[in-house]
């Protein structure tokens, strides 16, 4: 039966692992350019879901909008209802030191933050949440046997985009390690720790805090190929 946010009548038309992107035109656009036999499963609110075959394996790919409470919603009902085991997010990130470049792919080894998504959805109350080391495995291969270059870190989930104080990246880069900011994994990896299934999220540097070097938005739409691929390989 459909849930609120995802208009599926049959469970079967989403595969067990699905790749997230924030922009339902970055899902569009793996749908597109990676996918055969693709079918749109999802189109709620324009939150656009895809389930096709790569390479010959099935997989699908569902956008998450923007920020904490739009991937804790898509990913709960895709886990919770939709049997969906593998959730990999596929997103841009705004690097906090000149070591991570424009174009350089991070594997999310944890995630800080101050929010409190976690501590309301079910308790937790740590700052910290990691990925699951499964399938973060999978795409450390799946990376290597493809020679794309990727950094293993911790990244910074934030609730704010725009910040009064713009600074405070310096800080949260010296004191809690976090070399980018994004805006979903840690409410993501808190669902998937609840609900026993397996999170990871790949990141792609769109722009850089300390460099102020960016992309444009059509090239976060487009062009952030190489995160893809690695996780278009987790394709069964
Ligand atoms: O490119 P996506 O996946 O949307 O990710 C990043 O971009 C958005 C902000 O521009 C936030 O969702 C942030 O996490
Ligand atoms: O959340 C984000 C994503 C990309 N770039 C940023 O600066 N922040």
């Amino acid at each position: 039966m459909p849930t609120p946010h995802i208009e599926v009548r049959n469970k079967n038309e989403i595969a067990k692992t699905v790749l997230m992107p924030g922009d339902p035109l970055r899902a569009k656009f793996i749908a597109d350019t990676f996918l055969t036999d693709v079918k749109q499963f999802n189109s709620v609110r324009n939150v656009l879901g895809y389930t096709g075959n790569y390479k010959g394996r099935r997989i699908s790919v569902m956008a998450s909008g923007m920020g904490m409470p739009s991937i804790g919603i898509y990913s709960y009902e895709l886990y919770k209802f939709y049997d969906v085991e593998n959730i990999v997010r596929i997103g841009s990130c705004g690097g906090y030191t000149s070591d991570v470049k424009l174009y350089d792919v991070i594997l999310v080894k944890d995630a800080w933050s101050e929010s409190t998504y976690a501590k309301v959805q079910g308790g937790y109350e740590g700052n910290i949440i990691e990925g699951t080391p499964e399938l973060n495995q999978k795409l450390i291969k799946a990376a290597n046997d493809l020679g794309i270059p990727i950094h293993i870190e911790r990244i910074h989930s934030s609730d704010v985009f725009y910040r009064e104080n713009p600074d405070k990246y310096k800080e949260i880069y010296e004191k809690y390690g976090c070399v980018a900011v994004e805006m979903e994994s840690f409410a993501l990896f808190h669902n998937a720790k609840v609900l026993g299934k397996n999170a990871a999220c790949l990141l792609t540097v769109s722009d850089n805090l300390a460099t102020k070097e960016e992309t444009t938005s059509e090239e976060r739409q487009n062009s952030f190929t190489n995160m893809m691929k690695i996780a278009l390989e987790l394709a069964e």
